[in-house]
C-alpha cells in the first residue's frame, strides 16, 4: 500500500516526503548516537573464512550462554551457609542437614521449572567455553597469530583463560555438595602450602579454619559479578583489538599482508555469525538435555570430615590435579615450620606453565630478531620448532590429565594405581620431548613434501608403461594457486652470534643471554629446522620439458 496522497488544498503532501520508516529509525538514533559513522566504517569491514576463525565465535557464544543461563540461576540460588533441614521432593534426602546453598541447589534442580536444565546448560556451556578458549588459543598458538602485531591481544585472551578457569573453580563451589567441598578443600590445601603468605590467605577466604562458615557467599560474589565483570571488559577489549588490527588470513593468491581477502561482515559474515550463535546453543542444550552433568544429590551435603571417593575437578583443573597426585608427599621442616614440596611444587610448576603460555610471542620475537609485523599466518609445518613445542606442551597437559583421573583409570582398564603414578611421573618427563622430536620430524617431512610437489609435481596415480618396459607415474603439474601457497612462506635464517671485534677493533665478548639467544634462534630456524624451498631456478630448470620424472 502507498502512503503517497495529495490533500484537498493542493499543498505539498508531508507524506511524500517522508523516508521509510527504518531510515527514520536509523536517522533518529543517528542524531543522538551519532552510529552513522561507525558504522559507514564498520559494516562493509572484510573477514577471512577458515573454519578455524569459528572458534573465537564459540568461546564468545559460549561465553553469552554462560551469562543467560547464570542469571536465571541467581534467581533461585541462596548464597548462604547456614544450616538448613530439607524438606523438598528428592525423598532420600527428606530431614537431613544442609546449608541453604546446597539445599536451594537441590531445590533448582527438582523444583524449579526447567531448573535443571538450565544448571546442566550452565555447565556444560563452561566446559565447551574453557576448551573452546583453549583450542582458539592453539589455533592462534600453531598458526603465528600472536606474532607482531597482536602480543597484547594474546595477552588479553590469556587473562580471559585464567580468569574463566578461576570463574568455573568458583561456581564448582557454590552448590556445597561433597563434591565441590573436596574441590574447595584442595585448594585450601594448594593455598596453605605457599610459604609465608599461605595460611593468611587461607584464613582471609574462608573466614577463620576450613570450611568456615564464609566462603559460599565470598565466592558466590567473585564468580557472578567481579570476574565475569572483569571477563566481559576484556572480551570486548579483545574483539576491538581483532577489529582494529583486522584478521589474519592463511597465505594464498592475492593475500598479502597490506589486505584482507573475504566476506564482508554485513550481511555475510552476521548472518553466518547468527545462524552458528543458535549453532552452538542448540548444541550445548541438546547435551545438556541427555548427559547428565554434575548431580548433586548423588554425594550429599559437604561435611569437612568426608571425603568423596571418585572426585574430579572439571577438566580444565585436571592437570594440576593429576600434578599433586603424582607427585611424592615431600615435606621439610624448617625452624618450626613445614614446607608441603609435594603440593607447592606442582602448585608452582603449574604457575610457571601459565607465565610461558602468556609470555611466549614475546620470548619467540627475541629468540628470532623478528619484529616485523605478520598479518598471513603460518602453515604450522613451516614453523617446525613451534609445532614441536605446541605439541610438546599438549602431551605434557595430555598426561597431568591421566593422572588427575587416575582413580577412573585404574577401575576402568584394571591398572594398578602406583603404575599409573609411575606412567605419569616419567611421562611428564620423557613424553613432552619425545612428542617434539616426532613432531619437528613429521613438520620436515611435509616441508619436504611440498618441495617435491613444487618441483615434481602432483602424483596422478596414473602408471605408464614406456616403450621399453618401465613404468612411470604422471606427475600432474600444480596449479599457479597452489604453487603460490606452498612457496609463499619465509624461510628466515638463525641468528649469528655478533664479531668479537668490531669496525672500530674494540674486543667484545658475547654475553651468556646473546650466546643462549643465538642457539635457541639456530633451533627455530638453522639447518635440520627447516627444509630449503625450492628457487625460481631449480623450478625452471625441473619443469621445463617433461611433465613426468
Ligand atoms: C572469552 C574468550 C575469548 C573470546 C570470546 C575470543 C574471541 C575471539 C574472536 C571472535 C576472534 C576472531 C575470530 C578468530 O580468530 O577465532 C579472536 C581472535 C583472536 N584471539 Fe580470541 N577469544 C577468546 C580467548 C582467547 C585466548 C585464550 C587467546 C590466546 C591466549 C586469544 C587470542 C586471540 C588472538 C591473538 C586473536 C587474533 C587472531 C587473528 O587475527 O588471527 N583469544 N578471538
Ligand atoms: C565464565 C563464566 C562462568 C563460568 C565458567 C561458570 C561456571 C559455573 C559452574 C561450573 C557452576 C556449577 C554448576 C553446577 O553444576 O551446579 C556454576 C554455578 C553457578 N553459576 Fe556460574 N559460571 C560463569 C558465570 C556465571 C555468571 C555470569 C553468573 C550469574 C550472572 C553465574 C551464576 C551461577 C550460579 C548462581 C551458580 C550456582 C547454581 C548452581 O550451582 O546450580 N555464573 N557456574
Amino acid at each position: 500500500m502507498s502512503t503517497a496522497s495529495t490533500n484537498q488544498t493542493g499543498a505539498p503532501d508531508q507524506d511524500r516526503r517522508k523516508a521509510p520508516a527504518g531510515e527514520r529509525v536509523a536517522d533518529w538514533a543517528d542524531g543522538r548516537l551519532g552510529i552513522y559513522t561507525l558504522a559507514k566504517a564498520n559494516m562493509r569491514k572484510i573477514f577471512p573464512d577458515h573454519w578455524s576463525f569459528m572458534l573465537g565465535e564459540v568461546c564468545l557464544y559460549s561465553f553469552l550462554i554462560i551469562i543467560l543461563t547464570g542469571v536465571y540461576l541467581t534467581l533461585f540460588f541462596h548464597p548462604s551457609m547456614n544450616e538448613v533441614v530439607y524438606h523438598g521432593s528428592y525423598v532420600p534426602m527428606q530431614g537431613m542437614r544442609m546449608s541453604e546453598a546446597y539445599k536451594s541447589t537441590l531445590d533448582i534442580s527438582f523444583d524449579v521449572r526447567g531448573g535443571l536444565l538450565i544448571r546442566q546448560i550452565h555447565h556444560w556451556a563452561a566446559l565447551v567455553f574453557i576448551a573452546g578458549m583453549i583450542v582458539h588459543m592453539m589455533r592462534v598458538f600453531f598458526t603465528g597469530a600472536f606474532r607482531k602485531p597482536r602480543e597484547v591481544n594474546w595477552l588479553f585472551g590469556f587473562l580471559l583463560m585464567v580468569l574463566g578457569i578461576f570463574t568455573g573453580f568458583t561456581g564448582y563451589s557454590l552448590p556445597d555438595d561433597l563434591l565441590s567441598g573436596t574441590g574447595v578443600r584442595i585448594a585450601d590445601g594448594l593455598i596453605l602450602s605457599v610459604p609465608i603468605v599461605g595460611t593468611y590467605i587461607s584464613m582471609f577466604l574462608f573466614g577463620g579454619e576450613f570450611p568456615g562458615t564464609d566462603f559460599v557467599s565470598m565466592f558466590y560474589s567473585i564468580h557472578i559479578l567481579l570476574l565475569p565483570g572483569i571477563m566481559l571488559g576484556l572480551v570486548v577489549a579483545h574483539l576491538i583489538l581483532v577489529i582494529y588490527h583486522k584478521h589474519t588470513q592463511f597465505p594464498g593468491p592475492g593475500r598479502t599482508n597490506k589486505n584482507v581477502v573475504g566476506m564482508p561482515l554485513m550481511p555475510v559474515y552476521m548472518a553466518k555469525a547468527g545462524g552458528f550463535f543458535f549453532l552452538v546453543f542448540g548444541l550445548i542444550a541438546a547435551l545438556s538435555a541427555i548427559a547428565t552433568i554434575n548431580p548433586v544429590w548423588v554425594l550429599g551435603p559437604y561435611r569437612s570430615d568426608q571425603v568423596s571417593t571418585n572426585a574430579q575437578p572439571d577438566w580444565y583443573l585436571g592437570m594440576s590435579e593429576g600434578l599433586i597426585r603424582a607427585m611424592p608427599g615431600w615435606e621439610i621442616n624448617l625452624w618450626g615450620h613445614t614446607l608441603v614440596l609435594g603440593v607447592f611444587i606442582p602448585l608452582a610448576l603449574f604457575g610457571v606453565v601459565l607465565g610461558a603460555i602468556a609470555m611466549y610471542p614475546f620470548i619467540e620475537s627475541w629468540v628470532t630478531g623478528d619484529k616485523r609485523e605478520h598479518h598471513l599466518l603460518d602453515r604450522p609445518r613451516n614453523a617446525p620448532t613451534r609445532t614441536a613445542f605446541g605439541v610438546a606442551w599438549i602431551t605434557a597437559y595430555m598426561v597431568g590429565l591421566v593422572g588427575g583421573g587416575n582413580d577412573l583409570w585404574a577401575t576402568h582398564f584394571h591398572l594398578s594405581l602406583n603404575a599409573i603414578t609411575w606412567f605419569v611421573r616419567i611421562g611428564f618427563f620423557v613424553g613432552p620431548v619425545l612428542a617434539f622430536i616426532v613432531t619437528k620430524r613429521i613438520c620436515l617431512g611435509l616441508q619436504r613434501r611440498d618441495r617435491e610437489k613444487v618441483l615434481h609435481g602432483r602424483e596422478s596415480g596414473i602408471i605408464k608403461r614406456l616403450p621399453h618396459g618401465e613404468f612411470v607415474e604422471i606427475h600432474e603439474p600444480l596449479s599457479q594457486e597452489q604453487l603460490h601457497t606452498l612457496t609463499s612462506h619465509n624461510q628466515p635464517q638463525p641468528l649469528e652470534l655478533e664479531p668479537v671485534v668490531d669496525e672500530n677493533g674494540v674486543q667484545r665478548k658475547a654475553g651468556t643471554m646473546q650466546k643462549l639467544r643465538v642457539k635457541l634462534s639456530k633451533g627455530f630456524y638453522g639447518e635440520g629446522s627447516q627444509i630449503p624451498k625450492p628457487t625460481a631456478e631449480e623450478f625452471q630448470e625441473i619443469t621445463s620439458g617433461h611433465g613426468h620424472h
